[in-house]
């Protein structure tokens, strides 16, 4: 039961794999309607315990009709809620609608459901359903209909989307023309890849997964194993936490990780990135910096090796130290505050047999060398830009629209494991499987967030050495739940990079309910 639940809630489809899924139960023998009606009736379900929570009981309810089957939904949920004793309108944009769809509109309009225009809809009604499009939207909505649903969202009612908001494109987020705006989505069976991409976040209000019971065998036999692209629940990201730890271990068993990171411009860099891989229980951290700013690392970070290194006429690490044990770290993370002229750093640490995070200027400078250098890398390599640094290092991939297929592409063109920052931040893996992270906060888009993500992966790195994919989306989940809580009592203004690292252990002990792990 619980596995289930845990399965279906990281799965995340296309328009096509969903009608590919949706097509084998039909071909099993399932009836549509059947499905339909099964399906519907769990959303009107959902809606009306909401409504009872929000104290909207007696709400009246428009709904919004389209052509498909999106449409036909949204007239089985009218008929439940008239049937339970809502007052409910319905509005049906477009004359044509499909022959099932086309019944549900019959049967409602016998029960003597109110069929009005949106100019007499709106002013009348307290809640609006859309079901106007669903994973069928094939083109933009322009003309009439898209001056209809800018009415809707300048009419400033709360919208129940059915399936997806109504315009967004399914696979990218994308708004297609025009979108309705909703408050509330109820994701139909499985996740669709629009409810995690940046752009479709200012159109989806609240998300939920309405399981509707799909088969696992259907979602395997489409989606097989190659190009799967999840969602990071809760469960998979605390099956990453280096926990519990071994009874007899010690602090050379719990990773050894080497930030690289700082310079005289950029000094608080080495600190913020040296809190957040103290916050992921590494056992011993290295620090190399240029030699002047070890008297301001060693109060912060008493626990911390700090390796001076000699420094540029800019305070910037110039080379490190000779000789220095490489073979002693699990990982190197290395970028935040390093300036833009350490091209030779990169290239001594790409040398480096080792698990390597290159973030900030760490990936800038990678940028100017140029990103084949990453080709003849024995170990594995993870890059974590935000939008910006992912232009400069993949010009040749927009970043903005379809983040999925973008961190996919950069992924597969440079062997690395790709993090593209963002409000629901995708990961890439060379086997074309993408991570998406469905929850965050914008107090995060601060400076010296991205560093203490840093230090926080590079900790787990460390820890996990063999597992980069489990240890990327742990620290991912981790620092968004982190920044989730600490806007909840700081306020999101409250959220600084340097409290930030105080809430990671917090966000553990609470959310991940770890018990005696
Ligand atoms: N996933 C499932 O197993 C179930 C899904 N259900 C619901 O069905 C829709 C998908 O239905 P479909 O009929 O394929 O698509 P839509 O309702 O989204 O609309 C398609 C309809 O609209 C026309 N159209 C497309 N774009 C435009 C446009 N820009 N302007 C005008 N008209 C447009 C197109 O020609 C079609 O006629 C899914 O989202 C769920 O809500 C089932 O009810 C249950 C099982
Ligand atoms: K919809």
């Amino acid at each position: 039961m619980i596995d289930r639940r845990n399965q279906i809630s990281e799965v995340v489809v296309t328009a096509e794999e969903m009608r590919a899924i949706e097509n084998r139960i039909f071909a099993a023998g399932m009836p549509v309607a059947a499905l339909m009606e099964k399906v519907a009736g769990l959303v009107a379900r959902r809606m009306m315990a909401e409504w009872e929570t929000l104290g909207l009981t007696s709400a009246k309810i428009g709904v919004i009709v389209g052509p498909g089957h999106n449409g036909g939904d949204a007239l089985v949920i009218a008929r439940e809620l008239h049937c339970q004793g809502y007052q409910v309108a319905i509005t049906q944009p477009l004359a044509k609608l499909k022959a099932l769809t086309q019944s549900h509109a019959q049967y409602g309009k016998s029960l003597g459901i109110p069929w009005v225009s949106l100019g007499e809809l709106l002013p009348s009604c307290d809640i609006l359903i859309d079901g106007l499009f669903g994973f069928g939207l094939e083109r933009p909505i322009s003309g009439d209909l898209a001056e209809q649903v800018e009415q809707i969202n300048q009419s400033q009612k709360r919208v129940f989307s059915v399936d997806l908001p109504s315009g967004i494109h399914t696979d990218t987020g994308e708004v297609l023309g025009h979108a309705i705006r909703a408050d509330y989505t109820f994701c139909l069976g499985l996740w669709k890849a629009a409810c995690l991409q940046d752009g479709a976040v200012e159109y989806l209000g609240k998300v939920e997964l309405v399981d509707f019971g799909i088969p696992l065998g259907d979602i395997e036999a489409v989606l097989g194993e190659s190009c799967r692209c999840y969602r990071i629940t809760r469960e998979r990201a605390i099956a990453g936490l280096p926990l519990p730890r071994p009874l007899l271990s010690h602090k050379y068993k719990a990773g050894h990780l080497l930030l690289v990171c700082g310079s005289e411009e950029y000094a608080g860099s080495a600190i913020l990135t040296g809190l957040g891989a103290r916050a992921s229980g590494v056992g011993m951290l290295s620090i190399a910096v240029p030699g002047s700013l070890k008297p301001l690392l060693v109060p912060q970070l008493p626990e911390a090796l700090i390796i001076p290194c000699p420094e540029t006429d800019r305070g910037a690490i110039a080379e490190f130290p000779d000789p220095l044990d490489w073979d002693k770290y699990q990982a190197i993370a290395c970028g935040p505050g390093i300036g833009r002229s350490a091209e030779p750093i990169i290239s001594t640490l790409l040398q480096v047999p080792t698990p390597l995070i290159l973030d900030a200027d760490g990936l800038n400078n990678l940028a100017s060398l140029g990103i084949s250098q990453l080709k003849g890398r024995s170990a594995p390599t993870l890059l974590t830009p935000h939008a910006g640094e992912f232009k400069r290092l993949f010009p040749q991939i927009n970043p903005n629209v379809d983040r999925i297929q973008a961190v996919r592409a950069a992924s597969q063109q440079t062997g690395a494991i790709v993090l593209l920052k963002g409000a629901r931040t995708a990961i890439g893996s060379p086997t074309g499987t993408v991570y998406l992270n469905p929850e965050s906060t914008p107090a995060l888009a601060r400076g010296g967030s991205g560093d203490v993500l840093t230090g926080l992966l590079g900790g787990l790195l460390a820890q996990l050495p063999k597992a980069p994919e489990i240890a990327i989306q742990t620290a991912t989940w981790w620092h968004a739940q982190a920044g989730i809580l600490a806007a909840q009592h700081r306020t999101p203004l409250g959220v600084d990079a340097f409290h930030l690292t105080e809430y990671l252990s917090q966000v553990i002990a609470l959310r991940a309910v770890i018990g005696n792990r």
